[in-house]
């Protein structure tokens, strides 16, 4: 605090003002029974202080000060350690860092922290109807929304982007834009084209182009065709095209490889447990539901999240994607999950 150092048990009566101790700046004196030092916040405390009196708990005049209020052993003063100790570990490797992180680094004397590196990711988006954002459309044409929101949601994970490419819907133009994209990144994400249309180029060019396939189609809705191959040590995530199926299959997919590319410990968010607010159908495959998380008074009396869909869920309906910060998901079955029984979310 700005105040006065001085011996808490000497300090009655006006005492001397015998130095200052500004921040940065340690008084040279220290301060001896029945006297005070000038201190500033973030000065050092001067030797022989153990407390400091705010300012408006004094009166000074004439080179002295009189303490208007009691003061206590170590009043108004941080000790060496409160916040970190010698020795201590106080951020684990895989930590992402953020904003806190760093200042706790800096604060613990790092002057640079070892980093993985930005995962290198490109994008492509295929499909012939596709225009840029904003352009005139015309018959059977839409707007390439997928571009801007997968890079965005690549962006927030870490990812440096290397390539966002829109790819014609024929074989060559395909198979060209995704050897170029995996000379060139870590993760290609392909969206659109991943279904078994006979213009959907993009497992075959991908087969010719020697990515391996690991996987395709999962049984979640939305997200069915999803598609995954490696090439080396290449990844490459074919999302389907219909918008609110990239972006869910973004966050169950392309989100953990991208934390485990940049060495996270624990790269798949965990699943918490929220009670649905109204009832949602069990269907043949796995429905990953975009819903609102709140906290609510259980029967209990206890507070428990709450999840509450965010309107029509159609793969198409972009709008089920607003207000919506987590996924819900709803076990493969008959009839319906009721109301007021719980299901596993995970935070967006
Ligand atoms: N006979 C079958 N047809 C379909 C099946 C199936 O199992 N059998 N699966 C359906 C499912 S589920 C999905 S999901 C879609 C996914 O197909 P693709 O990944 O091949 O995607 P496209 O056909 O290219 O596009 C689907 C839809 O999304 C629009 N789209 C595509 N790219 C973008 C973009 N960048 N920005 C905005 N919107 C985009 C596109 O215009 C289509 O409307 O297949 C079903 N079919
Ligand atoms: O899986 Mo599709 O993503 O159901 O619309």
């Amino acid at each position: 605090m700005d105040g006065f150092a001085v011996r808490h048990d000497a300090s009655s009566g006006p005492l001397p003002i015998v130095g200052e101790s500004r921040a940065g700046r340690p008084s040279p004196v220290s301060v001896g029974p029945g006297e005070a030092i000038r201190i500033s916040t973030g000065a050092p405390v001067p030797a022989g202080a153990d407390a400091v009196a705010r300012v408006e708990d004094t009166a000074e005049s004439d080179g002295r000060v009189e303490l208007t209020a009691a003061v206590a052993a170590g009043q108004n003063v941080r000790a060496a350690g409160e916040d970190l100790r010698a020795g201590e570990r106080v951020l684990e490797a895989g930590t992402r860092l953020g904003a806190a992180e760093l200042a706790v680094a800096v604060g613990a004397g790092a002057g640079a922290v070892v980093c993985a590196r930005r995962p290198r990711v490109a994008i492509l988006c295929t499909g012939d109807e596709l225009r840029e954002p904003g352009a005139p459309l015309g018959p059977g044409e839409i707007h390439n929304s997928n571009a801007v929101m997968l890079a965005a949601l690549a962006r927030r994970e870490g990812a440096e982007l290397v390539a966002d490419e829109r790819v014609a819907d024929e074989r060559d133009a395909t198979e060209a834009a995704f050897a170029a994209a995996l000379d060139d990144a870590d993760l290609v994400i392909a969206s659109g084209g991943v279904s078994v249309g006979p213009h959907d180029h993009v497992k075959p060019a991908l087969t010719a182009l020697g990515v391996e396939e690991r996987f395709w189609r999962v049984s979640l809705q939305p997200g069915k065709p999803t598609w995954f191959g490696t090439r080396g040590e290449r990844l490459v995530l074919g999302l389907p095209g219909n918008p609110v199926s990239s972006y869910v299959t973004f966050l169950l997919f392309a989100r953990p490889a991208l934390r485990a590319l940049q060495g996270a410990s624990a790269p798949l968010p965990p699943r918490e447990e929220a009670v649905l607010t109204t009832a949602l159908p069990r269907r043949g495959r796995e429905q990953v539901v975009r819903v609102r998380l709140a906290t609510a008074p259980g029967a209990d009396g206890r507070p428990h999240a709450t999840a509450t869909p965010t309107g029509p869920q159609g793969s198409h309906i972009t709008r089920s994607l607003l207000g919506a910060d987590g996924l819900a998901f709803v076990a493969i079955g008959d009839g319906e999950v009721a109301a007021g029984e719980s299901i596993p979310v995970e935070r967006i």
